[in-house]
């Protein structure tokens, strides 16, 4: 079997109690068959438009050619840079099939003005756009799309020789595509965003870019009917039980690449979790740690750790390696992609929610579009030091001076069970040692800290931080960027979007309960240092 699992501990138990349950009730041939009672009454008409994944592979098997067809022309064009417009389930699986595949796609999943600038000034005139959405809607998606149809304009470029449309059948994308006279690939509308990957959604830009797409679908299909069985070796059932089935449950999920050869999985599988089970104040915190994250070694009665290692029947058989408690797996993409989505499925039954659905994805959506529509004067800061301007919720920001009382009041807000979700809408390509903010507070609260660039991780995370408990606290940090682009033909620029994306994401976590310190830095490269000073 490609997909290796190793549980021991508390999890093993889980396993040991959930799998026959699992296998009893035939619940892995039921997805693999597309029963949509699976999930109860209430998620069955959602349910039943959202499994065609289980017929990925076969159904994309013939777009492979297709798809090495295209990258060759694009090559006798002169093209040789893939750059992927397109959010969440649209991106993350290309990012991990290409970087996995060390071949090079630029992911383009932000709204910050500086982040798109670089961009368009890295190689247009051999690039390639692939616009990707499966609604067709996507706010960020449809100004990149803009943006590069006037860029390729101004150096006398077609943009229908260089834009690529993926989308579902009937979106308002398809309908602009065929007038535009785009190519275009459209895909199952049967399955949802996040489980799109083997789908041309995953397929068509890994592809473009150079990653052997016909590999990953040959990796697929050889778990797949491992995965159909109902049997108690099924590797779906046992991952599902092992994250959703320990008593009591623990409900954050640590995920660690630890000699692995894939790159970047949790930030797909994070996703596929969040926006699956995070809704009616339920559901699975997935936190992307590394092997030194704080977190491991604070041995947290509520995280579960899942490592992804080169080979998980050997690893943990050196005594250095047992890591008790956690699920060790191991496996190549294709076939850790179908497992995931199973036990994500499973998941979802064993936690008694609707895995297909984001519910309030939507609220962060409209109240962006209600401060665009509105363009409302920006709100007044509470105070200004050290060049950061800290706005939030009172009892975070009032009567307090300075950043580091303000964090600090912030962090004592985290219940006992919650989290620190810090969600940072800057340039990442300017400011990547914002990143590094995750590990500094976690070793400061001992407690799970996730870290997502805005607007990118409201496709994922997102739907956790609004829709599953309410136990997490806020910590936002937005910058006036020194750049700020028009998005063509729309009354607002790439700058008035993402600070409307921020404001309106922390007014609804705010409504929902959730404290949150926003950090406006007026000049980012400089406030950085102060930043990270004042989290010490
Ligand atoms: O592919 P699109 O329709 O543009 O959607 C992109 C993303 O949008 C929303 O945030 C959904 O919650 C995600 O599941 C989806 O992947």
């Amino acid at each position: 079997m490609s997909v290796r699992i190793h549980v021991s501990g508390l999890v093993k138990q889980a396993v040991e109690t959930q799998v026959p349950i699992l296998v009893a009730d035939l619940v892995a041939s039921s997805i693999t068959s597309q029963d949509p009672a699976l999930w109860g009454a209430e998620a069955e008409a959602e349910s039943a438009k959202r499994l065609g994944w289980t017929e990925a592979v076969s159904i994309s098997r013939p777009l492979v050619a297709e798809i090495v067809q295209l990258r060759s022309d694009l090559q006798a064009q002169g093209v040789d840079h893939i750059v992927l417009a397109g959010m969440g389930g649209s991106s993350l699986a290309p990012e991990v099939i290409t970087r996995t595949a060390g071949v090079e796609l630029t992911v383009l999943d932000s709204t910050a003005p500086g982040q798109v600038a670089s961009a368009l000034a890295d190689r247009l005139a051999t690039s390639a756009l692939v616009v990707s959405s499966k609604s067709g809607s996507t706010v960020e998606t449809d100004s990149q799309r803009r943006t590069y149809e006037k860029a390729f304009r101004e150096i006398g470029i077609d943009p229908r020789d260089r834009i690529i449309i993926v989308t579902d059948p009937g979106s308002p994308l398809e309908a602009s595509a065929k007038e535009a006279g785009y190519r275009f690939f459209t895909a199952d509308p049967n399955v949802g965003g996040r489980y799109s990957a083997l789908t041309a959604f995953g397929l068509v830009p890994s592809g473009l870019a150079g990653a052997d797409i016909g590999e990953l679908l040959d990796e697929a299909e050889a778990i797949e009917l491992y995965l159909a069985n109902d049997d108690s070796d099924n590797p779906g059932l046992i991952l599902g039980a092992a994250i959703a089935g320990t008593v009591p449950l623990k409900n954050k999920l640590g995920i660690v690449a630890d000699g692995t050869h894939i790159v970047g999985f949790a930030d797909w599988a994070e996703q596929l979790v969040a926006e699956s089970t995070g809704k009616i104040g339920r559901g699975l915190l997935p936190v992307v740690l590394d092997t030194h994250s704080p977190e491991l070694g604070e041995k947290l009665a509520d995280l579960q750790v899942v490592r992804l290692v080169k080979d998980a029947d050997q690893f943990h058989i050196l005594p250095q390696n047992r890591h008790e408690g956690e699920i060790l797996m191991s496996g190549s993409l294709g076939g850790m992609i179908l497992t995931w989505e199973y036990a994500v499925a499973v998941a979802g039954r064993l936690l008694g929610i609707n895995p297909f659905d984001q519910p309030d994805v939507e609220s962060a959506k409209i109240a962006t579009r209600g401060l665009l529509d509105a363009q409302p004067e920006p709100e007044a800061p509470a105070f200004t030091a050290g060049g950061i301007e800290v706005l939030g919720t009172a009892s975070v920001v009032s009567g307090v001076e300075t950043v580091a009382a303000a964090i600090d009041r912030l962090l004592a807000e985290t219940p006992e069970d919650g989290y620190v979700g810090i969600q940072a809408y800057v340039d990442r390509l300017a400011l990547p040692e914002l990143a590094e903010l995750r590990d500094a507070i976690a070793s400061k609260i001992d407690r799970p800290v996730t870290f997502g660039w805005g607007p990118r991780f409201l496709h994922s995370t997102g739907q956790f931080h609004k829709g599953g408990p309410a136990i997490g606290v806020f910590l936002q940090i937005t910058e006036n960027a020194g750049v700020d682009l028009e998005v063509p033909n729309r009354p607002f620029t790439f700058g008035q979007l993402i600070q409307a994306q921020a404001a309106g994401d922390a007014s609804v976590l705010e409504a929902h309960g959730q404290p949150v310190l926003r950090l406006n830095l007026t000049n980012p490269s400089a406030n950085v240092s102060t930043l990270f000073e004042a989290v010490q």
